[in-house]
């Protein structure tokens, strides 16, 4: 709740930047942290750009006031900024917040924004011809919807609704960045490394016969090993230099999600320098996952084909805290609600050389799944 510190970065730096600055934060605060478990004391929320040369900024938030909640425990974290005179007003309260009833029930109707479906599937055959003709081995693509909130609308209506209807995914919410992500890009606590990689998807089954083909089938799908392959790669070869002793699970397991079936890989390593989770992100993104492969080419592909800034879609969307330790999600499921009432939500899917530009369009649909239901 409430902001203490905004930090905003842009560009191809923004997160060696943020990095570079939150370190500087930390060391010279002044910190009493009765609680001591991951996400107690100094913590700054943030979410990230996807592209080097998006308009959106990456910010850092540092909140007055955190509720926070691990394993039955809860506690209430401060933060005033003591050489600010924009912030003097920022005295700690005695009390907890008070809770406030939620505001009036609302729908909202998102309808396709710059990239139509027909527009999508045009791209994605594109991008199967680029991949063909060996230009790229993978790219993801993405389409947008874009709606206006009801003025006065309470937006903890939909985050209660994706936190409830999502409930092994991480629901974020950070700076009008909302969404119900299945992804972690990296988190680190103490030392460790851990990561999960998602790339492959599949509708649910009808019925629990058809759901468990469904889930067999994808673990089978060659089109979507591959597309994992890409992914799981990527993050080893980003992670290498900063982890030792990385292992994965062997073969991709199938993750259950209320809308879909995923192909997901479990990573875990050990730190072996002083890198804090802002240096892995800095170091991960964009994976494969959501950009493609090989990366630079991936990404320039992406920016010759999709008619919008990403924003802060399938960026680095978590926390980090003082000692540096955090948990990043890859923003995915998302939809960024602007001060003015737009909303933008997104989603893409990996494309490589057997996609099918119509099951791919189905794909995003199941996508935007999440965010549609929360809204609608
Ligand atoms: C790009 C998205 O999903 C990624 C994560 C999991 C599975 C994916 C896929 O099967 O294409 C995508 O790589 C998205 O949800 O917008």
């Amino acid at each position: 709740m409430g902001e203490a510190l905004r930090l905003e970065f842009s560009g191809p730096t923004r997160m060696s930047d943020a990095a570079l600055l939150w370190r500087e934060v930390a060391a010279a605060a002044d910190v009493v942290d009765e609680v001591r478990m991951p996400g107690s004391g100094l913590v700054a929320f943030g979410t990230f750009a996807f592209a080097d040369s998006s308009e959106k900024s990456s910010v850092l938030i540092v909140p007055r006031t955190i509720i926070g909640r691990r394993d039955g425990q809860s506690w209430m974290t401060e933060i005033t900024v003591s050489d600010t005179d924009a912030l003097s007003d920022a005295a700690p309260t005695a009390s907890a917040p008070r809770s406030t009833p939620f505001g009036p029930e609302y729908r909202l109707s998102l309808t396709p924004g710059a990239e139509s479906a027909d527009g999508f599937k045009a791209h994605v055959a594109e991008a199967v011809d680029h991949i063909v003709a060996g230009d790229v081995d993978k790219v993801v693509l993405a389409r947008d919807l874009h709606g206006h909130l009801p003025a006065g609308a309470d937006l903890r209506r939909v985050l209660a609704d994706l936190a409830l209807g999502y409930p092994n995914c991480w629901t974020y919410s950070v700076d009008g960045l909302i969404g119900s992500s299945p992804e972690t890009l990296v988190t680190v606590s103490h030392g460790s490394v851990t990561a999960r990689v998602l790339a492959g998807t599949a509708s649910r089954g009808i019925d629990a016969a058809s759901d468990t083909r469904a889930a067999t089938d994808l673990v089978s799908s060659t089109k979507d090993q591959e597309e994992h392959r890409f992914a799981v790669q990527s993050v080893l070869e980003s992670l290498r230099t900063h982890t030792a002793q990385v292992v994965t699970s062997e073969m991709p397991f199938a993750l259950k999600l209320p809308n879909l079936w995923h192909l997901a890989t479990d990573v875990e390593g050990t730190l072996t320098d002083a890198a804090t989770s802002l240096d892995l992100i800095d170091a991960m993104h964009p994976t494969a996952a959501v950009a493609g492969a090989p990366t630079a080419k991936a990404t320039a592909l992406i920016d010759e084909l999709e008619p919008f800034d990403r924003g802060r879609f399938a960026g680095p969307v978590g926390w980090v805290g003082a000692d540096g330790d955090g948990e990043w999600a890859i923003a995915l499921r998302s939809a960024q609600v602007e001060p003015n009432g737009d909303v933008t939500a997104y989603a893409g899917c990996g494309i490589v050389a057997d996609s099918d530009p119509a099951k791919e369009l189905a794909e995003t649909t199941m996508k935007f799944r999440p965010i549609l239901d929360a809204f609608g």
